[in-house]
């Protein structure tokens, strides 16, 4: 598992060690030096006459920079910092003149503008200008130097990296604010931070290298990222004795005239990820039945519920049933997986055993809905934020769909898989993730009610299986939800193996 810690953890751990004088700054500027120099000599050969550029603020991010800066100077680099502050950190600076690198004071918009020549000429770019300390889109020259970069043609773009985290981002929340460098690598000390997992922010880290500084930190990371064996730990196994009861039975309330095929690839995902057994209520009971023959049509007992993929809203007698089912999950402890068309008429508070699926736009709705203000956008430019925000005005456990899927339950649980492939955006992969999702709760239904956490890692676990499952299917290439419902099997079994 990936796992990340706030600005504020990282502070309160760093705070016994620098008290008892352990020289935190020197040994992640020696890490990033190390990081720096492999990078040139994979791209260059040599660090020796590298052309390296220091982009530095105000803070300790810029001491790091320029420390890191000072011991590649004495590997033979050429570097230059560019100051952006009228303040900088004393002791980098003086060990930077004391290795003979350049100093730039670069005050004012014009002199920024010269000293982007240093950019274009640069092997390396470090992005030093905001670490956790950063509130807001980077302001004043740093800013201009940024838009520079940016700006800087293909062949002209040195490798650009950040020291701990770019400049710019909402650490702790994974937003981007004005300019915010596309780095190549990411430095960064102590601990992951969530930034480098969370959409849009991750986007613009590149490969995120963390420095281990020997932080105690608490125990509950701010946001994870479950991989191949946490999802092996979580997966229902059938033992020995199970029959298909006990396995787990998922009442799949989907689809409607209008849109059959989604109870179809509802009732795939479900039945592909090694669900006991599909119950199904509806109207597409022909069409599930000649797809998947193995599901039963029709009402009985079950261990948890999918239900309002495919639901279309002038479908009454399909949203009784929504309604009834959710009404039967409530009232009997029964998770529940709550998509598209159910989202409107969820009750207004429900227990975290109940998983919403949204997209960016459904999250909005929802939001507005209970008297928020959000749009669709919004929603994009903060996932995190916003599934917090749902989460803590339904009570639910949030699933928000994306690039990047984003899984919010209570006690601060929060996850961002990035597993699949851009091609998995396509109609009806949500409608194979909610069966995924399904037979995970129905699976594992008493742990579930047990432990209110767990919908949200058992979520987490169904965007990973779903992304590997589309990425199986054809590598580098389309897919169709049919297409990762068929892999699916494939992928679980080579999870179990992991
Ligand atoms: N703690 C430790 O022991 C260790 C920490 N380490 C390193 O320290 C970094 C944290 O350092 P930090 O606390 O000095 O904050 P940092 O991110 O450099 O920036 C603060 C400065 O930026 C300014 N500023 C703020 N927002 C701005 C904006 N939008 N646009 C422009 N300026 C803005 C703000 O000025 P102000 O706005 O307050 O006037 C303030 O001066 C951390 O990321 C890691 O790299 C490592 O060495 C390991 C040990
Ligand atoms: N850019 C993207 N890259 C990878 N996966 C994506 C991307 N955009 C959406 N997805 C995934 O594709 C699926 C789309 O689901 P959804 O929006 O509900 O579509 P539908 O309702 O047609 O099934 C979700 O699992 C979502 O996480
Ligand atoms: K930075």
């Amino acid at each position: 598992m990936l796992t990340s810690w706030t600005a504020d953890d990282v502070r309160a751990a760093e705070r016994p060690l620098l008290a008892s004088g352990v020289p935190l700054m020197e040994r992640a500027a020696f890490a990033l030096a190390v990081h720096v120099g492999r990078e040139l000599r994979a791209t260059r050969g040599r660090v020796g006459g590298a052309r390296v550029t220091l982009l530095v603020g105000s803070g300790n991010n810029g001491g790091d920079t320029l420390h890191a800066g000072a011991l590649l100077a004495r590997r033979g680099a050429q570097v230059t910092a560019l100051l952006t502050s009228d303040r900088t950190h004393a002791g980098g600076l003086d060990a930077l003149r004391a290795a003979h690198g350049r100093v730039v004071p670069t005050l004012d918009d014009a002199a920024a503008d010269d000293a982007a020549q240093d950019l274009a000429r640069a092997d390396v770019v470090l992005d030093g200008l905001l670490g956790i300390g950063g509130r807001g889109g980077v302001r004043g020259p740093g800013a201009r130097l940024l838009a520079r970069l940016r700006t800087l043609d293909a062949d002209a773009r040195p490798l650009v990296v950040a020291v701990d985290v770019p400049s710019g981002v909402g650490v702790d929340d994974g937003t981007r604010t004005g300019e915010v460098p596309d780095v190549d690598l990411t430095v960064t000390f102590g601990a992951c931070k969530p930034a480098l997992l969370l959409p849009p922010a991750a986007d613009a880290a590149g490969r995120v290298e963390v420095v281990d500084l020997g932080l105690t930190l608490p125990p509950r990371p701010a946001v994870a990222r479950l991989e191949a064996t946490d999802v092996a730990a979580l997966w229902p196994l059938p033992g020995r004795d199970a029959h298909k009861y006990v396995r787990g039975v998922l009442g799949v309330v989907a689809g409607s005239a209008r849109y059959p095929g989604a109870a179809v690839l509802q009732a795939a995902g479900a039945v592909r990820a090694g669900v006991g057994m599909v119950r199904y209520l509806g109207s597409a009971g022909p069409q599930v039945l000649a797809a998947h023959p193995e599901v039963v049509v029709g009402e009985g007992r079950v261990q948890a519920w999918v239900v309002g993929s495919g639901v279309a809203p002038d479908d009454p007698e399909q949203r009784a049933r929504v309604r009834d089912a959710l009404s039967h999950a409530l009232a009997h402890d029964e998770p529940a997986v709550v998509d598209a068309g159910a989202l409107e008429i969820l009750p207004d508070r429900v227990p975290p055993h109940v998983v919403l699926t949204p997209h960016a736009g459904e999250l909005a709705a929802l939001l507005v809905a209970r008297g928020a203000h959000a749009t669709r956008a919004e929603v994009e430019a903060a996932p995190l934020v916003h599934a917090r925000r749902a989460h803590d005005l339904t009570g639910a456990t949030v699933l928000l769909k994306g690039g990047t899927t984003v899984v919010v339950g209570p006690h601060g649980a929060a996850y961002a898989q990035a597993d699949g492939p851009s091609w998995l955006a396509t109609a009806g992969a949500g409608d194979v993730l909610g069966g995924v999702l399904g037979a995970l709760l129905a699976g594992r239904s008493a742990d579930a009610m047990a432990d209110p956490t767990l919908p949200a890692a058992l979520a987490a676990a169904a965007a990973l299986v779903h992304g590997r499952a589309a990425h199986h299917a054809n590598p580098g290439g389309p897919v169709s939800a049919g297409d990762v419902a068929d892999a699916l099997p494939a992928v679980v079994a080579g999870l179990l193996r992991a």
